[in-house]
């Protein structure tokens, strides 16, 4: 397949939930739509009206018809794991060798997959493309937007251990998850709105009618996070793996690792937090180096490193006007701040990075391959 000598044909499948909508966005602002002929794919509408991006093809085609997925020469999909493992497996047996671009993580620790960041791991994606890679699966949102940030340390081989606490964002669970947060703050904002009107009520007063209701949330009110997010949080994200780590802390050292294609694994490890964000994820981290580095050092390096890490000056102001979900989101800046050397010896440093997670940590990656392919 030449990608280079036509527009090839690129089926979208899932093109209009959120991520695929993101995703949406951003080829539209980067013209990637001049360069392809789109194929637009439902899994619920075929038939339908395809979006304002079509060209020859102006209607939706059933997204599990494997033989119009055959005739693409690159599927992107932002459908969902479900889709991916339906669907993947029948396309590859039906002797399909077109380019399969995924924002689900069903494939991406399959051998003959590569998870796709390529301001961090271009090397990684462009041996596999010599080597006729086929599948290009877009990383775990929180592990993407943390490489994005401190991947310099990485690839110095700086990095003895590494230590992420996250601060998730509901976005991470979908849309519905998003709109369950936001039910979930006026419900708590409703109860209390007359006290709090009034300046001279008792603030303990508004704090355990805030708690009554909180503990009284059900049913539908909690029917995505299972529990209240709305003024508090949640330690445990993605599925239990019965060893005392969630699936989420898993992909941490797992998708790092595959990722930097490192030969010998750096341990990654840490905790996964929900909290009552919108989308943007933010996380500590604690890294050991092998080696005393200066800060200054270290702020250079990660400056450096790609045109979306940003260092934010270790003061209050810089963190509060440049380091918060609301300063970063909708942005493709991926802010690192609060550097500083920690108190258990030089090796250890400290750092705090936010990223979009429907962008760097989901869109972005995804489209960036789409170009790497025409490019190719
Ligand atoms: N949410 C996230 O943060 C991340 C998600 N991902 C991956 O992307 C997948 C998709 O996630 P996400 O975009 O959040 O899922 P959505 O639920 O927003 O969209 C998934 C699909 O649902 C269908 N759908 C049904 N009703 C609606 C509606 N009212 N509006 C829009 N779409 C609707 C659409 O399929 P159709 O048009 O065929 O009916 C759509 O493609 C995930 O399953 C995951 O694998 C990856 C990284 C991050
Ligand atoms: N699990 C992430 C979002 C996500 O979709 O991750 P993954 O692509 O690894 O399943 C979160 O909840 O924030």
């Amino acid at each position: 397949m030449n990608l280079k000598a036509q527009q090839p044909l690129v089926g979208l499948v899932g093109w209009r939930g959120m991520v695929g909508s993101v995703l949406m966005d951003r080829m539209q602002a980067e013209g990637d739509f001049g360069l392809i002929e789109p194929v637009f794919f439902s899994t619920s509408n075929a038939g339908g009206k395809a979006p304002a991006q079509a060209k020859n093809e102006t209607t939706l085609k059933d997204a599990f018809d494997i033989e119009a997925l055959k005739k693409c020469d690159i599927v992107i999909t932002a459908q969902g794991g479900d889709y991916t493992t339906e669907v993947f497996p029948k396309l590859r047996a039906a002797g399909w060798t077109g380019h399969w671009i995924d924002a689900a993580s069903t494939l991406r620790m399959k051998d003959d997959a590569v998870i796709i960041l390529d301001p961090v791991n271009m090397p990684v994606i462009k041996n596999a493309l010599q080597k006729g890679g086929r599948n290009w699966i877009g990383g775990n949102c929180t592990v993407s937007c943390m490489l994005m940030g401190v991947g310099a340390l990485y690839k110095a081989g700086l990095v003895e251990w590494m230590s992420s606490m996250t601060y998730q964002a509901a976005s991470g669970g979908g849309a519905q998850h998003m709109r369950e947060l936001l039910t979930q703050f006026g419900t708590l904002n409703a109860e209390v709105r007359a006290l709090l009107d009034d300046p001279k009520s008792a603030i303990l007063e508004i704090d355990r009618k805030i708690l009554a209701r909180q503990q009284s949330l059900s049913g539908d009110e909690v029917a995505n996070f299972g529990v209240p997010l709305g003024g508090s949080l949640i330690p445990w994200i993605d599925k239990d793996l019965g060893n005392g780590v969630s699936r989420e802390e898993w992909k941490a050292g797992a998708e790092t690792n595959k990722i930097m294609g490192n030969a010998q694994p750096i341990p990654v490890d840490g905790f996964c937090v929900r909290v009552g964000t919108m989308r943007c994820h933010s996380q500590a981290l604690t890294f050991k180096l092998k080696k005393d580095v200066p800060v200054a050092d270290i702020e250079a390096m990660i400056a450096a490193d790609n045109p979306w890490a940003k260092v934010i000056p270790n003061t209050k102001e810089a963190t509060l006007a440049g380091l918060t979900p609301v300063a970063v989101t909708g942005t493709l800046d991926i802010p690192v701040g609060r550097i500083r050397k920690l108190a258990m010896g030089p090796e250890y440093v400290g750092a705090y990075t936010i990223g979009d997670q429907l962008l760097w940590g989901a869109a972005e990656p995804l489209r960036r391959m789409l170009r790497i392919l025409l490019d190719a």
